[in-house]
């Protein structure tokens, strides 16, 4: 059994309460850790750690250092990213091939916004006024709080910190409680790399952790990724300190195969894109539309990749999907596959001996086929593998399907018509459109939602503008006092 520390200031360190709260691996069923449960007190003195780190040192670090300890911390990453997967499997159940890809993945990001840390700057404006200089500058808005969901705690955190590390902020992160061990091992890596102390902090526990973050008044921004709910609860608590709030939330992402695609590969696209992570990720694409001439071999060919997915040890070669990452996400999942089996009608035959995977949280992937758009399963997130195929004859009832949910963080359209593809995707509300791929990540383009998706984007060049506060000096160059008075 492994005890993780928090990391407060120059302290690795336990909760000040001495409360630990246990991580248990959803393939086992073992408890392999525990992790602080920080206390009120923990997290008022981690936020004065990192303003105290903005006004001494990372305030004063220039973009270039910046960027060379980013590009460190960079090279730490990709040196024991194994180390990070499997530690982040251990937690969310997740293949280890993927956790480690996105360690991986996270340490791109760095290097990415590493390279803007020395590109930041304002301009020189021109005023109606003779004899006055205006100038802006960018600045960093000073601490960051960072909160982050279960599902991909190191691609999350990186999304986030990158940015605002390379703005020059110093942030406090708090991942979730399902999911934290491999956040308080990278803290390890903030260090070796040489960051100054109290750039990165970290605390770990429930909710209270999180409430308790998001009112203090010492906070620039506040980063959030996970349900909406606590989304919404966010953004009330930070309406009384007006903190300003980036919210990436949840989704229910329509991938629309035509007629005109190739359909092998759609089939492909489309069963990665929800299968992928279990369906655990928030740009699942949950709702498969499906034009009338292909759906029944469409549907037919996913029932059938479904039902062959093997599951199994999230660590083995060739699993393809391990068990859900948590006990109420395995209710929650279970549940909203009983409730929409009494309407929908199940394309996936099912019906495996789940009990022979031995503890782990296993669910199986289920395609329901026929469903209506106005259903529950059609409209609420499950955060598994579970996919709504639904028919459509034309584009523009595509279209207005797609666009008929609370949701618009991704979106996907199969299809080998150019004018079709671009038509499409400029009418789909959605932070993301992937044509004829889908669920592919690049640090150069923006991600983010729109509608109860959430707002503010992450990732590409724009996401940096969430760190920083444009100031504005305006001199008067001239010896003649203002004339107003
Ligand atoms: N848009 C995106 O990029 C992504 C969105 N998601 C969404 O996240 C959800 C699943 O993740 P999950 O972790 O369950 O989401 P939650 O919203 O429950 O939790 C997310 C984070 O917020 C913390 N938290 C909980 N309550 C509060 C509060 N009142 N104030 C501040 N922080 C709080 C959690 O802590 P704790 O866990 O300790 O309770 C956790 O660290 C899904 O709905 C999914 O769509 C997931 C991944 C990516
Ligand atoms: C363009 C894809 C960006 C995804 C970033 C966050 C989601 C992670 C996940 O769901 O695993």
């Amino acid at each position: 059994m492994k005890h993780f520390k928090m990391t407060i200031g120059s302290r690795q360190t336990a909760s000040s309460s001495g409360e630990t709260l246990v991580a248990t691996n959803p393939y086992t069923g073992e408890d392999f850790a525990t992790i602080p449960n920080a206390s009120a007190e923990d997290v008022t003195e981690a936020i004065g750690e990192a303003k105290k780190a903005f006004d001494t040192v990372w305030s004063l670090t220039n973009g270039y250092e910046r960027s060379r300890l980013m590009n460190k911390l960079a090279d730490i990453l990709d040196a024991n990213a194994t180390e990070l997967g499997e530690l982040e499997s251990a937690d969310n159940g997740k293949l280890v091939a993927e956790t480690t890809n996105q360690a991986r993945f996270s340490a791109r990001m760095y290097r990415f916004y590493a390279g803007q840390a020395d590109k930041i700057f304002g301009s020189v404006i021109p005023l109606d006024r003779p004899g006055f200089f205006d100038y802006t500058r960018r600045v960093p808005v000073g601490v960051a709080v960072l909160i982050t969901a279960w599902n991909s705690p190191m691609q999350l955190l990186s999304n986030k910190l990158a940015p605002a590390l390379a703005a020059g902020n110093t942030v406090v992160v708090k991942p979730s409680e399902h999911a934290s061990t491999s956040t308080l091992k990278f803290a390890e890596y903030v260090r070796q790399a040489g960051f100054p102390e109290g750039v990165f902090n970290v605390v770990t526990g429930g909710p209270h952790v999180g409430e308790a973050l998001t009112t203090d008044r010492r906070v620039g921004r506040i980063s959030f990724t996970g349900s909406v709910q606590v989304g919404q609860a966010i953004q009330r608590a930070a309406a009384s300190t007006l903190i300003p709030v980036t919210l990436e939330l949840g989704g229910k992402s329509p991938n629309i195969i035509f007629d005109d695609a190739d359909i092998d590969a759609a089939v492909k696209g489309a069963a990665a894109g929800i299968f992928g992570a279990g369906g655990q990720s928030c740009i699942a694409g949950s709702r498969l539309l499906v034009q009338r001439g292909v759906y029944e071999r469409v549907v037919a060919e996913l029932a059938e990749l479904a039902d062959g997915i093997r599951l199994g040890n999230p660590a083995e070669v060739g699993v393809q999907m391990g068990p859900v990452a948590n006990r109420p996400q395995h209710e929650r999942i279970t549940s909203m596959v009983k409730d929409a089996s009494r309407d929908a009608v199940m394309a996936t035959k099912g019906g495996r001996d789940l009990s022979a995977l031995g503890n782990g949280l296993f669910v199986e992937p289920v395609v329901f086929r026929d469903v209506s758009n106005d259903s529950d399963i059609a409209r609420h997130e499950v955060f598994g593998p579970v996919l709504s195929v639904i028919p459509f004859e034309t584009e523009e009832e595509a279209i207005a399907m797609a666009n008929d949910s609370d949701f618009g963080l991704a979106s996907g359209v199969w299809t080998q018509n150019l004018g079709r593809a671009h038509r499409v995707a400029d009418r789909i509300e959605a932070g993301t459109v992937w044509v004829n791929t889908y669920r592919v990540s690049q640090a150069q383009a923006p991600f983010g939602g729109v509608k109860q998706s959430g707002y503010g984007r992450e990732r590409g060049v724009e996401a940096i503008d969430d760190y920083l506060t444009t100031k504005n000096i305006m001199i008067n160059l001239t010896n003649e006092p203002d004339k107003s008075f």
